[in-house]
């Protein structure tokens, strides 16, 4: 039987470093990389990131849309990235940020974190903005199936906190508190053992001090914190120390454009991972 989720990320950040290597493919990046934005182009562009970081990285999340883009043959390519992916010994995370209701999520945990899994990612993000007990069937089957989920709470875009720091009338706290609570109770047996859960929380490298601001306690959560807006969004280390505090040996800093931008030679692409993956390692460590 497999390890849960937040035991094997753990382990993985620990000899790694805690380096999330994103795979987005946008047009611009692969035509610098002088190939066709076409379905050539997006193969060749994916499986230099797979032979580059695969057995490299703690983690790779291939961004779901910029597949999406080329319909079922674009599907294929991460298929297949994916699968080499997880053949080389490297986690990843599907970027696809699904949320519906109760009945429609099961369908997308079947999907994505089944043990039949057409896309099979060793974890998933998730849109808690239908209520997070929407998102009950997604956190079960991956519980069963020794999968992850990455919870959006406070994201990493400027608009995000218009409702993620919202306070419902209903409410004792904010709407990014609430998620961080659910998260909190779903990784309660983890936290007894010691380990992180494998209800990730995201939680965006660019918030500034929205964590303390909220009162949001991230090391009773026991949860992997997911921080995109690292690098091209501007987010920064010192950002990063500021923002996540005692709950630093918990992040997962994910980095796209920035680390995309050292293509296409794989090598140079696997230095920069490296170098950067060591950096973090030793900027984060309390
Ligand atoms: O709050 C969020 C959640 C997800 N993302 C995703 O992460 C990457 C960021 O890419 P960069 O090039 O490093 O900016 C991208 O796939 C986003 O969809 C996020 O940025 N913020």
């Amino acid at each position: 039987m497999t390890s849960p989720f937040g035991t094997r990320l753990q382990r993985a950040m620990q000899s790694r470093g805690p380096l999330c290597a994103g795979l987005d493919p946008h047009r611009s990046l692969v035509e610098a990389w002088g190939l066709t934005y076409d379905l050539a182009g997006l193969e060749r562009f994916t499986m230099t990131c797979v032979e580059a970081f695969g057995g490299q990285v703690a983690v790779v999340k291939p961004q779901s849309a910029f597949f999406e883009v080329f319909g079922s043959r674009g599907i294929a390519v991460l298929e297949r990235a994916l699968t080499d992916l997880h053949d080389a010994g490297t986690l990843t995370l599907l970027d696809a940020k699904r949320g519906d209701i109760g009945s429609t999520m099961s369908a997308y945990a079947e999907a994505f974190l089944g043990p039949d899994a057409v896309a099979p990612a060793d974890a998933l993000t998730v849109s808690p903005y239908l209520g997070y007990e929407s998102l009950r069937p997604a956190l079960d089957l991956a519980d069963r199936t020794g999968r992850g989920v990455f919870v959006l709470a406070l994201t990493s875009n400027p608009e995000g906190a218009s409702v993620q720091h919202a306070v419902p009338r209903h409410g004792p706290g904010s709407v990014a508190a609430s998620v961080v609570e659910g998260a909190t109770v779903d990784n309660a047996l983890a936290r007894e053992r010691g380990s992180l859960g494998s209800v990730g929380l995201v939680v965006g490298a660019t918030v500034g001090t929205a964590v303390s601001d909220l009162g949001l306690d991230l090391v009773t959560a026991a949860t992997p914190v997911l921080a995109p807006g690292f690098g091209a969004q501007g987010g920064t280390v010192d950002q990063l120390r500021a923002t996540f505090g005692p709950a630093l040996s918990q992040v997962l800093v994910s980095s796209s454009r920035e680390l995309l931008q050292s293509g296409p030679d794989a090598g140079a692409l696997r230095e920069h991972a490296r170098r950067l993956a060591g950096e973090l390692a030793e900027s984060l460590s309390a």
